[in-house]
């Protein structure tokens, strides 16, 4: 059955919320009294259609209901999880977790986006409550605080997990949880530098993006610093930079006054910086670079990308077909080009990653490759007959044309969302023994499902346009 979540507050990490849950599948109810709440959602769950997808190699769920409510009973009712994301104010939290605890069901997780607030602060007036802290954009960042009572917190880890996200148990509950303290030193010293007049919001992003913010993503910080200390490790490099800390180098907690003249000065810096582009407009680089930098993490399991990997892993496979399905997914905006559509390099990569997943439906696959035995492909032949657009599902379905012997011959279909053909790839591969690197017969088993396959794709009709090449002479 499909689940579902109840959004109190549609701003800006509301909005994040609603799109991960509905683009994961789940029905989205949503209560903000604001009236332009459903415009302003709307945007955001537009720039998560765009992203979101691009992240997998796989479909996700087909999308959920989303409903907006004026009454919060009924955006509540049957939901299994309710995330208040209200402004940043105790009574406010107080008075909405109040009503939530009435009236959500008892079986649902209540969670509160706060950045601030300790579990004991949000509950202090009866309220049932777990904090489930998110970064900004929700629908792409997975990682969410949780701090709270501890069969509630492990319970909203499970449901967490299963929308792509990375839940991080905060073991003891203190003002601004994990994250946001490091976030609060590094803003004090960016304000104190602005302040000071050694750097400006521009330059100081540049310190940032040219250098310690493409490691973070990677490897965080100790890691990172572990690596820093050179061949002798963190001991090294603590023996060498932990003085240092003894030093006039931070403003410690010194915190500079939130004057109107120094408001001023940074939003005017930062309008300089930033102000001839829109929001939005920002929002979509920002979603274009992350989901280029989440992929490249996919590669190693690093990071995100080992979360975005379990995802993957855990989405359903699609239904069977008279063909087996070699693909199904979403086209990323990252494959289009300067023509508007997919770019026939990923024609191929979607044509080689089915290939892939034929390799293993005949038992070609990991394991098998590290005994030492393989595929190489040796001929492709690529026909382009429709465009392809960004967003679009994809799917690809594969005939083996040939299966005998060291030969395997595939007819990749790729297909739109309409089950217009688009391109088809024929390939041929030869088996390979890994250690020598010349052609040999595949294991028996792998030998026996091949031939399976290619016997019964020979009762169906041989496809148009195979066996065809570059007609065009050369002059
Ligand atoms: N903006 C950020 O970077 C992050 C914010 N947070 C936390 O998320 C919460 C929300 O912050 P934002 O989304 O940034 O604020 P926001 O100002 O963008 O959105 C707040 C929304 O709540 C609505 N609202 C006000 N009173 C309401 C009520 N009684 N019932 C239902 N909706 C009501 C407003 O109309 C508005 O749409 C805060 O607790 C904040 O600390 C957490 C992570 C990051
Ligand atoms: C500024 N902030 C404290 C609301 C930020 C967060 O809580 C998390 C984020 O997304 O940076």
């Amino acid at each position: 059955m499909t689940q579902k979540a109840c959004i109190v507050g549609g701003g800006v990490i509301g909005g994040g919320w609603a799109a991960r849950f509905l683009l994961n599948g789940w029905d989205v109810a949503v209560f903000d009294p604001d009236p332009e709440a459903e415009r302003k959602i709307g945007e955001v769950i537009d720039n998560a259609r765009r992203s979101l997808p691009a992240l997998y190699d796989k479909r996700l769920p087909d999308e959920g209901k989303l409903s907006f409510h004026s009454d919060l009973a009924e955006a509540a009712a049957g939901a299994d999880w309710v995330q208040e994301s209200v402004p940043e104010r105790l009574d406010l939290k107080h008075k909405v977790l109040g009503s939530l605890t009435e009236l959500a069901p008892k079986t649902a997780v209540i969670g509160s986006s706060t950045s601030g607030f300790k579990p004991s602060e949000l509950t202090s007036e009866g309220a049932r409550a777990v904090v489930a802290h998110p970064f900004n954009p929700v629908y792409l960042l997975p990682l969410v605080e949780l701090v709270g009572d501890a069969a509630e917190t492990a319970r909203a880890a499970e449901v967490l997990r299963s929308i792509g996200m990375f839940p991080l148990h905060v073991r003891k509950e203190i003002d601004a949880h994990i994250a946001d303290r490091f976030l609060e030193a590094v803003w004090r010293e960016a304000l104190w530098l602005v302040k000071d007049g050694i750097a400006t919001t521009e330059e100081i992003d540049e310190a940032i993006r040219m250098g310690f913010g493409l490691r973070w993503a990677q490897m965080g910080l100790f890691e990172t610093y572990r690596i820093a200390g050179g061949e002798a490790g963190m001991k090294h490099f603590m023996a060498q930079f932990g003085p240092c800390l003894s030093w006039p180098w931070t403003k410690l907690m010194d915190v500079p006054e939130f004057t109107d003249e120094l408001v001023d000065l940074i939003a005017g810096q930062s309008d300089a910086q930033s102000g001839h582009r829109s929001i939005r407009e920002l929002e979509r680089l920002r979603d274009d670079n992350l989901v280029g930098m989440m992929r490249a993490l996919k590669k190693s399991g690093s990071g995100a990308g080992g979360v975005l990997n379990t995802h993957e892993r855990a989405l359903a496979a699609p239904a069977e077909a008279e063909l087996p399905i070699t693909g199904d997914r979403q086209i990323p905006q990252s494959w289009t080009d300067y023509n508007g559509h997919m770019n026939e390099a990923h024609y191929l990569e979607a044509g080689a990653a089915a290939t892939d997943r034929f390799m293993e439906l005949i038992g070609a696959d990991a394991d098998y490759i590290a005994s030492g035995k393989s595929y190489f492909t040796v001929e492709n032949h690529l026909r382009y007959l429709d465009e392809l657009l960004a967003g679009e599902r994809l799917t690809v379905t594969t005939q083996v044309l040939q299966g005998e012997g060291k030969k395997m011959q595939l007819f990749h279909f790729l297909k739109n969302a309409d089950g217009k053909l688009a391109a088809t790839m024929e390939t041929l591969l030869l088996h390979v023994d890994l250690n020598t690197r010349a052609s040999s017969l595949p294991g028996a088993e792998v030998g026996e499902k091949l031939k399976a396959f290619a016997d019964a794709h020979k009762a169906l009709p041989f496809p148009e346009g195979a066996g065809r090449f570059v007609g065009q002479k050369a002059v």
